[in-house]
């Protein structure tokens, strides 16, 4: 039985994160990573980064088979690197294999060269999250249904893509496939779509991915999947009744969550939430002493930023002074990545007017910003909610090319309480999108 300081199960944000600090510190270090495929995580093989790539391959215009080895080859150069940055540190190994619990504090990891049990003072839980597929007729056995993973992997395009799920998963692969020439058809349940955003900005969006060619069959209910000599057969219960549609793939987008199937938790005294996800305390601690949980799978806001602010607080809670807590995590935004992104940080006009506080609305075209028209694409606007009297954003949405960066500078803002007039009077770099903000604010 080998013995660590400190083990990690999970290459994700966080652990990796982790490990380079640990190790820095003169910890030893061990990172169990189940698939040698997924060194450095979701993030950067599966998920944010080469969804992001496709996207903005697709957006450029380039075809889909020229994006998808465009991705391989950032995905393959990333996680090279991302396994480097932990393995290369004088006190960190990583080991290619399955880990799962024994008991409160002791490890079985499994490889092809058999098991072996390890114990450490600190054991680390960063496993990430998995998708969930809903219990559908056929939907289990059919060949053509795919994950966001899955689908990933697919070198040829797929030309008729049926969506289940309207969430960011759903409408970023909608876009993203619409834009690469594909016919779109996005199942959801609810009646709106991006239903936390603002709903001009919501509307918007949705009226633009329909002239890229999305269809939306909302407010249904998908109930049974059946597999033709071509593709699959979806069967729909609409408010308008039963519809039949055909398509080559189905993509299931209908959320995640906590991947804690082969870590037997039943065998600690580890507890896990009603979602499932590991429960720990605003120091990320589980209900065992010196075990932790960290992202996704301890139920953190499903975002590769909310992981890495997890790593903050571990690191804050390990070599600094302890102030750092879930608690007290910064205002964070957050970003659909369509054509042009939607972002949204704080509180929505909706959220003001049930909590009955006052509040004054700034809105804005993204047609009116220069570099929008520069970039040729003046879609979208911009709406921001001020406190009436001491002026301090209480929460902005953004519908407009580079609204993830204009974003940022909002959130900087609010998480200082800074006066909309500061953003007002800021001179900004021209040409640029962050130059709407002089001019939504000029409202005040
Ligand atoms: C398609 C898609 C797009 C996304 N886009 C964005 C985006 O643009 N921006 C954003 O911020 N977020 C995005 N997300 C969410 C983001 O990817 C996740 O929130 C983030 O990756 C979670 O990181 P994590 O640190 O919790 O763990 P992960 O990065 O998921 O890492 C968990 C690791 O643990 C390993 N593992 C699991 N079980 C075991 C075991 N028993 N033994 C050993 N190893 C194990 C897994 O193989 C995996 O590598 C997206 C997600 C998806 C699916
Ligand atoms: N740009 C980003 O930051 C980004 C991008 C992609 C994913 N993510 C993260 O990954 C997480 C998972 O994404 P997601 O889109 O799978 O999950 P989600 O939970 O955010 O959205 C799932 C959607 O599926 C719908 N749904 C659920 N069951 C359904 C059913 N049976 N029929 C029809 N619709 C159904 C829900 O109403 C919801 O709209 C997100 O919550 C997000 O945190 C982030």
């Amino acid at each position: 039985m080998r013995h660590f300081t400190n083990i990690i199960i999970g290459f994700g944000k966080a652990g990796k994160t982790l490990a380079g600090t640990l190790a820095q510190h003169g910890q030893d270090v061990l990172v169990i990573e189940k698939d040698a495929m997924m060194y450095g995580g979701t993030c950067i093989n599966v998920a944010c980064l080469p969804t992001k790539n496709m996207i903005i391959s697709a957006h450029s215009g380039h075809g889909y088979e020229a994006a998808f080895e465009t991705k391989n080859k950032l995905t393959t150069m990333l996680r090279n690197k991302n396994y480097h940055n932990v393995a290369d540190q004088a006190t960190a190994t990583v080991l290619n294999a399955d880990a799962e619990f024994l008991d409160d504090h002791t490890l079985q990891v499994t490889d092809d060269s058999g098991t072996e049990t390890l114990t450490a003072d600190r054991i680390f839980i960063n496993t990430g999250s998995t998708p969930i597929l809903p219990a559908i007729d056929g939907l289990a056995d059919s060949q053509h249904v795919f994950t966001s993973k899955t689908l990933l992997d697919q070198s040829k395009q797929t030309q008729q893509l049926a969506i289940l799920g309207s969430g960011p998963i759903g409408l970023e692969f909608a876009s993203m496939y619409a834009q690469f020439g594909s016919q779109v058809t996005v199942i959801g349940q609810t009646t709106a779509i991006l239903e936390r955003f603002e709903p001009e900005i919501a509307t918007a969006a949705k009226n633009d991915l329909e002239t890229d060619g999305v269809n939306f069959v909302l407010a249904s209910q998908l109930t049974k999947v059946t597999d033709t000599a071509t593709g699959l057969s979806l069967t729909v219960e609409t408010p308008a009744g039963t519809q039949t549609l055909a398509a080559d793939a189905l993509l299931v987008a209908t959320g995640r969550r906590a991947n804690t199937d082969d870590l037997h938790l039943e065998r600690t005294s580890i507890n896990t939430d009603d979602r499932g996800a590991i429960a720990v305390n605003d120091v990320l601690e589980t209900s065992v002493p010196n075990v932790y949980a960290l992202g996704d799978v301890a139920g953190s806001p499903q975002f590769t930023y909310i992981s890495l602010d997890d790593w903050r607080i571990m690191a804050n809670q390990l070599f600094g002074d302890q102030t750092r807590t879930r608690a007290n995590r910064p205002v964070y935004a957050n970003t659909i990545f369509l054509n042009p992104a939607v972002s949204s940080v704080g509180q929505t006009e909706a959220q003001l007017k049930a909590a009955e506080q006052p509040y004054q609305v700034l809105k804005m075209a993204t047609a009116g910003v220069p570099k929008a028209q520069v970039i040729g694409n003046p879609r979208g606007n911009y709406k921001a909610l001020i406190d009436p009297e001491t002026h301090q954003i209480l929460g902005a949405a953004i519908y407009a090319e580079e609204a993830f960066e204009t974003i940022n500078v909002i959130t900087v803002a609010m998480q200082n309480h800074l006066p909309a007039e500061v953003l007002r009077d800021q001179i900004y770099t021209h040409p640029t999108m962050t130059e709407a903000l002089n001019d939504l604010f000029a409202q005040i």
